[in-house]
């Protein structure tokens, strides 16, 4: 699906396709338990959020120096951009790499090197939000966010990721206001895995602009109505939805519901490179199994510019487009 859209879920750690993985981990001398893009490709089969984080987290040990990071996302953007995607709002984990002994400067770096011309050689803007790892708690977030310090001029947001159910959002109220008062905009991942109860806090503690999938929003009727009333948007990820066992299938998925109620949706890919799909394959795969209209997919992608932090004549030149 070529629509002009705006990617505003995408993990550029998830974007790392098998054979980057194994081109990194040659030049990097990293020892990995697969041997060939087929054998880590089988490990693609998930039962829940936390068995994709253990692989998520293992592959992204071939990320070493700022070259890497500059690798996967040149080939996030030419494939982004295949699909018809002309902005994205990128998150990293920068905690995920701190761990690891990689120094903040090669990862911020290696991403603003490709990003910085992403406009001229792909036709795709961007954004980038550096995740807080919520499992790693609101201390582990504070530390982070002072060793961002350094490259804020590099970043837009920050948001909330990780294994989500017994992370509350309430327990980041303090970072989450040092980054609003620092100017950064605010997301978090709530309603994926955790109840209702994790996106009201996202809104009402954090004062997040965007939920991240926020799903699960759908079991609390009064929840859904202040989504809509607020025109609050929805970061949804499908396929990823599908792949993480969050709904049996896709034919399943209750975002139509959502729509209905007048929620200001999104449709986003997540980690493309582990869920089946890049952004218009998201879009494809919702119109065969949900059997949204053409004149719906254009109403998500015009969101999509919407619900983006872009400047309002730059969202208002994309909408021209649809
Ligand atoms: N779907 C997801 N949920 C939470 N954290 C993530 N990190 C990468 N993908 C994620
Ligand atoms: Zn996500």
């Amino acid at each position: 699906m070529s629509l002009p859209k705006a990617e505003l879920h995408v993990h550029i750690e998830g974007t790392l396709e098998p054979e980057l993985v194994m081109a990194c981990a040659q030049r990097n001398s990293v020892d990995l338990p697969f041997r060939s893009v087929e054998e880590l490709r089988a490990r693609y089969v998930f039962d829940d959020l936390q068995s994709f984080l253990d692989l998520y987290y293992l592959a992204m040990d071939v990320l070493q120096v700022a070259r890497d990071f500059t690798e996967v996302a040149d080939g996030y953007l030419a494939r982004a951009a295949a699909q018809g995607v002309r902005h994205a709002e990128i998150f990293f984990d920068p905690q995920a790499h701190l761990v690891r002994g990689v120094p903040l400067r090669e990862v911020v770096d290696g991403l603003v090197a490709s990003l910085r011309t992403s406009e001229q050689r792909f036709g795709v803007s961007t954004r980038l939000i550096a995740c807080f790892l919520r499992d790693k708690g609101p201390q582990a977030a504070e530390e982070t966010w002072e060793a961002l310090q350094p490259h804020l001029e590099h970043i837009d947001g920050v948001g909330l990721d990780s294994a989500e159910v017994g992370y509350p959002p309430e327990d980041f109220r303090g970072v989450f206001e040092r980054a609003r008062a620092a100017g950064l905009h605010l997301v978090a991942h709530a309603g994926e895995e955790g109840p209702p109860a994790y996106v009201w806090q996202a809104l009402d503690t954090l004062g997040v602009e965007r939920v991240d999938h926020g799903v699960r929003s759908v079991e609390d009727p009064e929840l859904v109505r202040r989504l809509a009333r607020d025109r609050t948007p929805l970061t949804v990820c499908p396929l990823s939805n599908v792949r993480l066992r969050t709904v049996a299938a896709l034919d399943e998925h209750r975002l139509p519901e959502l729509v209905d109620a007048g929620v200001l949706a999104t449709i986003n890919s997540d980690d493309p490179a582990y869920f089946g799909g890049y952004a218009g394959d998201n879009f494809d795969a919702v119109q065969r199994d949900l059997g949204f209209s053409d004149a719906a997919l254009r109403e998500f992608a015009a969101n999509s510019f919407r619900a983006s932090f872009l400047p309002e004549e730059q969202r208002a030149a994309y909408l021209r487009e649809l």
